[in-house]
């Protein structure tokens, strides 16, 4: 029951590590070294551990920069959604202006706890169409089909729906669908969206699901009402406890290099990230006997990487960095999936502003949760999703004909992957001022296989200091002129509203409908949605856009260190990420116990 009377079982670096960093080799093999079977940096991948410590013997070390974070208010819902609160786990950090953009600058935010991103983000839980994988597949990355992976989606999950195929219900992962809207626009949307001749489908996370459709989202909600993170799920505080004595959490605490001997991985080295900064000359070093397991996400990874000597050349030669590896792929290829919001306002009570501009409703609210668990606190920021596939729309916005034949649709195809999202979310969706008083319902047209790729470098040899994140948005043109027929369609969705009866205003839209005029508002209104990755993609080393792990997610040309996060992924998915993210954590997890040798 919460609260816990015992604490949440964390430890800090001078408890686990030996202090000063990397043995001399006089020291003799790793010195008084703290040693361990497998170190784990960056906290998402607690999803692995529970698994890989099947031995009694296996000593895990887990290194994560954020806290527990083990708190009431971080299980709600929609406090815990609300990332920008202060307090909120998460790092904000300016990306570097885009020229093409009007220079603009928006902020990246990533989850920055046990857990990850999971802590804070929308729960929508969604695998991705097939035909994502089956691309992977087809371009050479063996064990990555949808049929080869679906069993580490099954064997995580733990669906509080129907038993229906495809699904699994044994897992600790606990994802739900609600039989019901939250909020007036969300159900008036899906009938416009039925109006206009979008499929509803039942469930967005099967194979059957066509290319173009609408539905109900799955999200990542237990059965008392909390969200369900991985840290829920794969590390509970009993989990922790059982096992203190071999698996040990130290949180709060950054790593800032990996350390090797010859071209082998032997260990990482780390300090305590102090509210001030980490305390000086306190650094300290664990030695991994079997692995290093990087998951600290698709910015931290190629961050770490190339302050351990692993990356592109050049760039670390400019930086001072000592070369260990050249892998001009780490960093490069930074791909998101790139939004653009327009919004309308609605009756206060019809959206989310209602709880923050009514003190009193909000109070309602709370209560109703707290007592009930009902209401708006139990409610996904996104109830539903629309995928788009754009080659099915004439340019009158009407669909084609073909859209009806399940054969043009079917998304196990890699011909047929859906290329825009609508995200409806009954919020104020960027960065401008809403009035107090005013409700509002965005339409965030999201790129789902955007073509313009960015970049992650090193701003500093500091590891604490954000490193220089380009997005790249638009730089393909082609981009441009898909985002330009997502804005429309979504200003479609809104008219088809309005024309059955719903009232909504126009709050943030273009101008007109002319190319010039959506351009101006894309630009002005262009923002991130949170999903990077593909920064040390899956890949061959010489690949024409170079990889830094083969199949089974292993560094190339380095020994004892595997990633696994979304910076993996060889090529953005057409979805939301963090089911792949654990997905790919517990395909890592099996690899990692069938490649360990027994003893
Ligand atoms: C606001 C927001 C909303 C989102 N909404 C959704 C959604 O509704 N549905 C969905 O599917 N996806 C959503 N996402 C995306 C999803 O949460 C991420 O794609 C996913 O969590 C990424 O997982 P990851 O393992 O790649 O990295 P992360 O989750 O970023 O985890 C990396 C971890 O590594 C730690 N770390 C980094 N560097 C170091 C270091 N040097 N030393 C020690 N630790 C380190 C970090 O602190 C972090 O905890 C959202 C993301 C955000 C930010």
């Amino acid at each position: 029951m919460w609260p816990f009377s015992t604490p949440y079982p964390v430890v800090k670096p001078p408890d686990i590590g030996s202090q000063t960093g990397f043995p001399s080799d006089s020291c003799g093999e790793h010195g008084h070294a703290a040693v361990y079977d497998y170190i784990v940096v960056g906290g998402e991948f607690i999803v692995h551990i529970p698994s890989i410590d099947l031995h009694p013997s296996v000593r895990i070390l887990l290194l994560e920069r954020g806290g527990a974070v083990d708190t009431w208010a971080s299980r709600v819902p929609l406090l815990s959604a609300a990332y920008m609160t202060p307090g909120s786990p998460i790092y904000r950090h300016p990306v570097t202006p885009m020229n093409n953009l009007d220079g603009r600058v928006v902020n990246m935010i990533r989850g920055k706890a046990l857990g990850g991103g999971s802590r804070i983000n929308g729960m929508v839980y969604t695998r991705t169409f097939a035909a994502d994988y089956n691309r992977w597949s087809e371009s050479g990355r063996k064990g990555w089909s949808y049929d080869e992976i679906e069993p580490f989606f099954i064997k995580s999950e733990g669906f509080l729906g129907p038993r229906t195929d495809g699904h699994g219900f044994d897992g600790p992962w606990k994802t739900r669908l609600f039989d019901r809207y939250f909020l007036k626009p969300t159900a008036r949307c899906v009938d416009a969206l039925k109006s206009m001749g979008i499929p509803v489908a039942e469930d967005i996370n099967t194979p059957a699901t066509p290319a173009i459709a609408c539905g109900n989202l799955h999200a990542t909600i237990d059965r008392s009402g909390h969200r369900c993170s991985t840290f829920d799920a794969f590390l509970p505080q009993t989990v922790a406890l059982d096992r203190r004595d071999r698996l040990k959490i130290c949180t709060g605490t950054a790593a800032t290099s990996l350390r090797f001997e010859g071209n082998r991985i032997v260990g990482v080295s780390f300090f305590e990230e102090l509210e001030s900064g980490p305390e000086p000359g306190r650094n300290y070093y664990a030695h991994a006997r079997r692995e290093v397991i990087v998951c600290c996400g698709a910015i931290g990874s190629p961050q770490l990487l190339m302050l351990s000597g692993i990356g592109p050349k050049a760039h670390l030669q400019e930086r001072g960095i000592r070369v260990v590896k050249d892998l001009p792929g780490v960093g490069s290829n930074l791909e998101e999936h790139v939004g653009v919001s327009t919004m309308y306002r609605v009756p206060l009570q019809d959206s989310f502003h209602y709880i923050r501009d009514r003190p009193l409703g909000a109070i309602q609210e709370f209560l109703k949760y707290l007592f009930k668990g009902e209401g708006l606190f139990l409610c996904p920021i996104t109830q539903i999703w629309v995928f788009l596939w754009s080659t099915l729309f004439e340019d009158d916005l009407t669909l084609l004909g073909k859209s009806k034949d399940p054969s043009q649709v079917d998304s196990t195809s890699p011909e047929n992957i859906p290329d825009i999202e609508i995200m409806p979310i009954a919020f104020n969706t960027t960065d401008s001022e809403v009035p107090i008083g005013t409700g509002i319902f965005s339409f965030l047209a999201v790129l789902l296989q955007p073509r313009s790729r960015g970049s992650v470098r090193l701003e500093s040899n500091d590891p604490l200091y954000p490193p220089t994140c380009d997005l790249g948005f638009f730089t393909d043109p082609a981009d441009r002129v898909l985002m330009r027929k997502a804005i429309r369609i979504s200003q479609r969705i809104a008219e088809q509203m309005q024309a059955e009866g719903y009232p909504m205003e126009d709050q943030n839209v273009p101008d007109s409908d002319s190319d010039a005029d959506l351009d101006a508002f894309i630009n002005k209104s262009y923002r991130t949605t949170f999903h990077y990755s593909s920064t040390c993609r899956m890949a061959p080393e010489d690949d024409t856009c170079p990889g830094v792990v083969d199949d089974r997610l292993r560094v190339h040309g380095v020994r004892n260190l595997r990633i696994a996060d979304c910076s993996i992924l060889p090529n953005i998915l057409s979805n939301h990420l963090q089911a792949p993210a654990v997905m790919v954590a517990e395909k890592c997890t099996h690899m990692v116990l069938e490649d360990t040798p027994r003893t």
